[in-house]
């Protein structure tokens, strides 16, 4: 389905050695950054952002001549990162073209819907032997000293966690698990398959940890998935330029973060549940509420009344539907009028599937699209609603929604969006993450060397794609939302 992809291309920028040489203290990496200055690249890029696409091999298992840093495991270098891919590009990689350490990371998001993967690949052709390759110069305790520059790229990939055998088809394909090894024998010349372990968050890291070491020999170091996700929100949030955006009336706009002043916020990821946490800090969270009517509860149940094959086809029928022929509407119940004492016109859901009891109409007697569509309204102003309550009860205003629920999808985030505008009277601000579904995912890959943002940030970031964010073009399909204007006097003691 056209639009319903895509995650967006980023590019950490150049400037890398003279932020190199400003690391030394990293109590000073902050400042550096923001003194450093973000710059926003031009549209000129994206003509180019699939040049590179072919030049890479698949991640070989390490070899005793693997590249580490004397006495230190491989590190992971973002500068010059560049996440590939346009709007409608689906799962686009993330190129690390100075990566110079030989790492060979994967790590797994197991959710109760989706598998979400993250893994390296060196680009094909710069082999530690490539006496062409190009290097980078480090100081290192007042010493310079040159790496090979090997290049390669992140990549995302999801699978369906009910097809979790395609995934370790895939793994075993990529002989992933054949390229990393437990930390403790980083320094070891001759790397043991026997002690693979790979790094997973999510349910299934504890449900299907057997059949990993059955099927591919690999042992699961399991991550919390609440600690997997502040971290990877946190690193998109601090790191990324224009990592997050806010979607209102099918406007998108991005969100410039003030690294100093990114904490407290409220984290609510959308998954097959909704979890809602608010970050304090790197490490520093608690999960204060959560909601079973999720993404699961949206696939679920218009599966069951729908029929649809898949969730993407389910989310496209939506786009086409018309919700008042179900919804029980304000004016359905007041004769047309608006009940405006209250602050509620006509057009305001009263009761969401109410009509479904008054009409005397089976279930095959409404359109599918009409289920969907009032189906996802329903949920997503529900996540809205309970988000904002929440962000009220500790008095944040910003929230900050990921999870695969969200899809890019421009309604889904629309009605998030005006039910945190208006709940809050404004007050309160709804945001989305282009890496929605991949925030777990993230946080795990990073954990392997417990990557912490100081590490990350020398590099200075740019975005490439300003309007790369997963997103499904341009048109808002459906009802409208309602007029923000109309209800707000109703909600006055909302204030955060
Ligand atoms: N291709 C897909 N298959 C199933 N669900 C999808 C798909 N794309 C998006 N979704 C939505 O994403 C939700 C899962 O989101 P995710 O963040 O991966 O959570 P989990 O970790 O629980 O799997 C599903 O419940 C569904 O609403
Ligand atoms: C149990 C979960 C953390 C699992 O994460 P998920 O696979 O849904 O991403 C999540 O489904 C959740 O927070 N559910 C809501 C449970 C509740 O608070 O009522």
């Amino acid at each position: 389905m056209a639009g319903l992809t895509g995650h967006p291309v980023l590019e950490i920028g150049d400037k890398f050695e003279e932020l190199q040489n400003n690391i030394i203290n990293n109590n000073k990496n902050k400042e550096v950054i923001d003194k450093a200055g973000l710059v926003v690249k031009g549209e000129e890029n994206s003509n180019n952002n699939n040049n590179n696409q072919g030049g890479e091999r698949d991640m070989a298992p390490p070899t005793s001549n693997s590249l580490h840093r004397s006495g230190s495991r491989p590190q992971l270098d973002l500068s010059k990162a560049a996440i590939q891919g346009n709007s409608e590009e689906r799962d686009p990689t993330i190129l690390l073209p100075n990566q110079s350490d030989d790492i060979s990371h994967f790590a797994l998001d197991i959710g109760g819907s989706l598998i979400k993967l993250v893994y390296f690949s060196r680009h094909e052709g710069q082999s530690i032997d490539d006496k062409r390759k190009k290097t980078i110069k480090e100081i290192s305790n007042g010493s310079r000293r040159s790496y090979p520059i090997l290049g390669g790229r992140l990549h995302f990939v999801k699978f369906e966690t009910s097809k979790l055998n395609e995934c370790l088809d895939f793994i075993s394909s990529k002989q992933l698990h054949n390229g990393r090894i437990d930390s403790h024998y980083w320094n070891s010349e001759a790397p043991n398959k026997e002690n693979a372990v790979i790094k997973a968050t999510g349910g299934g890291a504890y449900k299907f940890a057997d059949l990993f070491k059955e099927r591919l020999g690999v042992s699961i170091d399991k991550e919390d998935e609440m600690d997997c996700l502040v971290a990877g929100a946190n690193f998109l949030l601090k790191a990324i330029r224009h990592e997050a955006f806010t979607h209102m009336e099918g406007h998108k706009e991005f969100v410039q973060i003030d690294h100093n002043d990114l904490f407290p916020y409220l984290l609510v990821n959308v998954g097959s549940g909704v979890s809602m946490i608010k970050v304090d800090g790197d490490g520093k969270f608690q999960r204060v509420s959560g909601t079973n009517v999720g993404g699961g509860t949206y696939w679920g149940l218009g599966r069951l009344l729908t029929k649809c094959n898949s969730f993407d086809e389910l989310l496209e029928l939506s786009q086409r539907g018309d919700n008042r022929t179900i919804d029980m509407l304000v004016g359905d119940i007041y004769g047309g009028m608006d009940y405006s004492k209250i602050g509620l016109s006509a057009s305001t859901i009263a009761s969401s599937f109410g009509k479904a009891i008054s009409d005397k109409k089976e279930l095959e007697d409404h359109r599918p699209e009409d289920i969907s569509l009032s189906l996802l309204r329903m949920i997503s102003y529900n996540i809205g609603q309970i988000s904002y309550l929440n962000a009220l009860r500790f008095g944040l205003k910003r929230i900050f929604f990921g999870g695969f629920f969200i899809r890019g999808h421009a309604y889904t985030m629309d009605t998030i969006s005006f039910a945190v505008h208006f709940w809050s009277q404004g007050q309160a601000q709804a945001m989305f993450l282009r890496h929605e579904g991949f925030l777990g995912a993230l946080g795990a890959f990073m954990s392997y060397e417990k990557l912490g943002l100081d590490d990350l940030m020398v590099h200075q970031l740019v975005e490439r794609f300003p309007m790369g964010a997963p997103y499904t073009g341009g048109k808002i399909h459906g009802p409208p939302l309602g007029n923000l204007n109309e209800k707000a006097s109703i909600v006055r003691l909302c204030h955060i």
